[in-house]
């Protein structure tokens, strides 16, 4: 075990310096840190579903009843949310009548200092905490010209750009532990969870769509050549994120259920084309978040 120091109840966390304190494909070295937040939470129950908030998505922490908030600069080794709509808190409590845990902010490989092991380190603690079940959301850019500003999408697949180019948070040691070397990704989203999703929708009246979500590198938007790249391979919705926590979740054996919002449409014409800003996105974000947290608790209420 290399260097995680957490000594006489004092924690030291890794948001200005401590990103090479400890090694996130280490079983043992997470351990030790499920253990500091453990103890600084007063646990409930076991944790049987994990929540990940996109951005601006950060209401669905805000509406678990019994909360329970534990800061990420309270977690050695946790960095600091750095992109505006990312909290950085950690909320265990209740939601849809199930204790849950609740990722108020994510880690993005653009952010200083990150790798992709890294940025899926609350996705392995939550693993350890127990939870059985991830709920991922994330906000995106439309590509299917069916989607509207605001719509919802259930994620039926994705394409990991990165992790097509080597860029895998299961790169590197592999502690069995955590699960198998090579991990099949055939059915990362579980089709039981995504038809319950749409039920659910349909049920309470909200919009909704499903398609592939495309986890590029960023922080830069995509170019109209490139969008035209991705809708021409099948793509529907352009983001930053997920995959990397949806791979490391796989690996553990959780299931997934993942939803993007639809922030903006992406656009396929450089002669006419539209900024994207990320203010933008947190103001669809603001606006969709009621729709957001209904939909999760409703999902919530009826998983088994
Ligand atoms: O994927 P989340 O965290 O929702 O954030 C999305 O919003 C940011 C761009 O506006 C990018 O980080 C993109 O991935
Ligand atoms: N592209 C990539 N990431 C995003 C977008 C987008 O258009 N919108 C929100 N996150």
């Amino acid at each position: 075990m290399n260097g995680l120091h957490v000594q006489n109840g004092h924690l030291p966390n890794g948001n200005s310096h401590g990103l090479s304190m400890f090694d996130p494909r280490d079983y043992d070295e997470l351990l030790q840190i499920t253990d500091v937040v453990r103890n600084q939470v007063d646990l409930k129950e076991t944790p049987s579903i994990g929540i990940i908030c996109g951005s601006g998505l950060g209401d669905i922490g805000d509406c678990i009843k019994e909360p329970q908030v534990l800061s990420y600069k309270k977690i050695p080794g946790f960095p600091s949310t750095s992109v505006v709509g990312h909290k950085g808190n950690m909320i265990f409590g209740y939601l849809g009548g199930k204790y849950v845990v609740c990722m108020q902010g994510r880690f993005h490989p653009y952010e200083h200092g990150m790798d992709l092991a890294l940025c899926a380190t609350p996705v392995r603690v939550m693993h350890q905490l127990g939870i059985k079940t991830l709920i991922v959301s994330n906000a995106a850019g439309g590509v299917n010209p069916a989607f509207n500003y605001g719509d919802l999408m259930v994620i039926k697949d994705h394409i990991f750009m990165p992790g097509l180019c080597g860029f895998s948070p299961l790169v590197g040691i592999n502690d069995p532990r955590f699960g198998p070397r090579f991990v099949s990704i055939h059915d990362a989203y579980d089709i039981n969870l995504r038809r319950l999703a749409l039920t659910v929708a349909q049920e309470e009246n909200i919009r909704i769509q499903e398609g592939i979500y495309v986890m590029c590198g960023g922080p830069q938007y995509e170019s109209p050549a490139e969008v035209m790249y991705f809708k021409t391979v099948g793509a529907d919705a352009l983001g930053m994120s997920t995959c990397h926590e949806v791979t490391v979740a796989r690996q553990c054996g959780i299931r997934v259920f993942g939803f993007s919002l639809i922030t903006n449409i992406a656009n396929t014409d450089a002669d006419n084309s539209v900024e994207v800003t990320h203010e933008e996105v947190l103001v669809a974000a603001k606006e969709a978040g009621f729709r957001a947290c209904s939909f999760v608790t409703k999902i919530i209420e009826r998983i088994e």
